[in-house]
């Protein structure tokens, strides 16, 4: 389904538009299973716009492809396809050369402000450098760099100029590095974890002096973190990155009350709830991140996903995990009957391997000594004993074949961002076509 663009694009400082950003993998074991393409699809085909002055968090678990997109954004990393326009010009393709005079109006911010400032340069120096590389000199760098100690807090500047990273507490370096990337008047600062590293007392003072920045320089920002308590607190609105995806975007107090995506509903659940009223297990979302280098059909959250149903994609891959969880191999003392029964059972198959073709139609073959029946009969007896399994529903057909058990699925279609009346979600929970709202409880 084509996707709308988003209200007030038409202000917007960043434009990204079906951005993808590929890694090649190196030679290896892994490049070896997962076979052809050899490449990590760090960013998937992403699109939203950065409004003027605003706060976009960037949100997602480790992997999701967020400082990817965030350095694609300044250029530190070469987009593979996709448009990224900074107020109307193309970044995408652009030369380093080309590049370098629009680095000055587009600054990013590390998490670990220890490692992004010269152990052997004092403040006054590091502050000044992007001043010096752009032909600033003189008392002129002094001035701003007073200037710019002063805005962030460093106050009265002159006792810090001297002053080396090891003199400094944790929270005073993250105010050194955000002067020296706010001194050349950037536009756009991408703030990837810039609190994670510090202590809790001094996190929220951080982002507490990004937001008075914002106002006193005119700043953008994109905050990158896993962390949404702080994205609660800091950000306009909220996008939800999974596996190089954007799954769900939308104002953050609007994603906070009411999350659609499961994925979104899955890390809000997981968010430690100190109240003792509402002690208790947190449900976190199951399940690792699949390989970026061979990411799930469909959506790519299906594996994970208890509402998934027929068109989100399950493949051969998800019945394996099915019954690799139902012989207990992926956690010792949870298989469904006696090992005996089930050691039985594994054996009938020729090849796990089968069920990683990728194809809407697979063909399971008997190990040698068993038939396509009894292949055909543990898969029933495993949808027998656990039909509600998600899988199950994007199952089509089974039938013995040509002396392999065949497997139908259901076609996986890619989920785009669809409009909801409050956030944009890459759902088939929210598509018309597939299913009515009222199915996500
Ligand atoms: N330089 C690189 N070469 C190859 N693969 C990379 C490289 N950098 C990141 N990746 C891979 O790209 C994917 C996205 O990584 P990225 O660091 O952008 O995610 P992230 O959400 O920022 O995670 P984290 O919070 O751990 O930094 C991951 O699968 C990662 O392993």
């Amino acid at each position: 389904m084509p996707t709308k663009p988003e209200q007030g694009a038409e202000q917007a400082l960043i434009d990204v538009s079906g951005l993808h950003v590929r890694y090649a993998l190196r030679r290896g074991p892994l490049a070896r299973i997962t076979g052809g393409g050899g490449v990590i699809r760090a960013v998937d085909g992403v699109s939203f716009q950065l409004r003027r002055g605003e706060v976009l968090g960037l949100v997602g678990e480790s992997g999701s492809g967020k400082s990817t997109l965030g350095r694609a954004l300044l250029g530190l990393v070469p987009a593979s396809s996709g448009s990224i326009r900074y107020a109307g010009t193309e970044l995408v393709g652009r030369s380093e050369r080309r590049m370098r005079p629009l680095r000055r109006r587009l600054q990013m911010v590390f998490q670990d402000p220890h490692a992004s400032l010269n152990p052997a340069m004092d403040v006054g120096t590091a502050v000044g450098h992007p001043l010096r590389i752009h032909g600033v000199a003189g008392k002129d760098v002094r001035d701003r760099v007073v200037e710019a100690l002063e805005l962030v807090g460093l106050s009265p500047a002159h006792r810090y100029l001297s002053l080396r990273p090891g003199d400094l507490s944790g929270g005073q370096k993250q105010r050194v590095v955000i002067a020296r990337a706010t001194i050349l008047g950037p536009e756009l600062l991408v703030a990837d974890e810039p609190v994670s590293m510090l202590d809790m007392s001094v996190r929220a003072k951080i982002l507490r002096l990004m937001l008075d920045l914002r106002q006193q320089l005119n700043l953008t920002y994109l905050y990158i973190t896993h962390d949404l308590a702080t994205a609660k607190l800091f950000c306009d609105r909220v996008a939800i990155m999974y596996l190089g995806r954007i799954v769900e975007i939308g104002r953050t107090d609007e994603v906070f009350a009411d999350p659609k995506h499961p994925y979104t509903r899955a890390l809000l659940a997981a968010i430690p709830d100190l109240r003792p009223e509402h002690a208790g297990p947190r449900d976190v979302p199951a399940g690792e991140i699949p390989d970026a280098a061979r990411p799930p059909a469909g959506c790519s959250y299906h594996p994970r996903c208890p509402h998934a149903f027929a068109p989100c994609g399950f493949e051969g891959r998800d019945l394996r995990a099915l019954l690799e969880a139902r012989w207990g191999r992926d956690e010792p003392g949870t298989a469904a009957g006696s090992t005996a029964d089930l050691a039985a059972e594994s054996a009938r198959f020729a090849d796990l391997d089968d069920f990683l073709v990728h194809s809407e139609r697979i063909r399971i073959r008997p190990a040698r000594g068993h038939t396509a029946a009894d292949v055909l009969q543990t898969l029933s007896a495993a949808r027998t004993d656990a039909p509600d399994e998600p899988v199950w529903r994007g199952v089509r057909a089974m039938a013995v074949e040509d002396h392999a058990a065949v497997v139908e699925f259901e076609p996986a279609t890619d989920p785009g961002l669809l409009d909801t009346g409050t956030a944009r979600v890459a759902c088939h929970l929210f598509d018309p076509r597939f299913a009515p709202a009222e199915q996500v409880s």
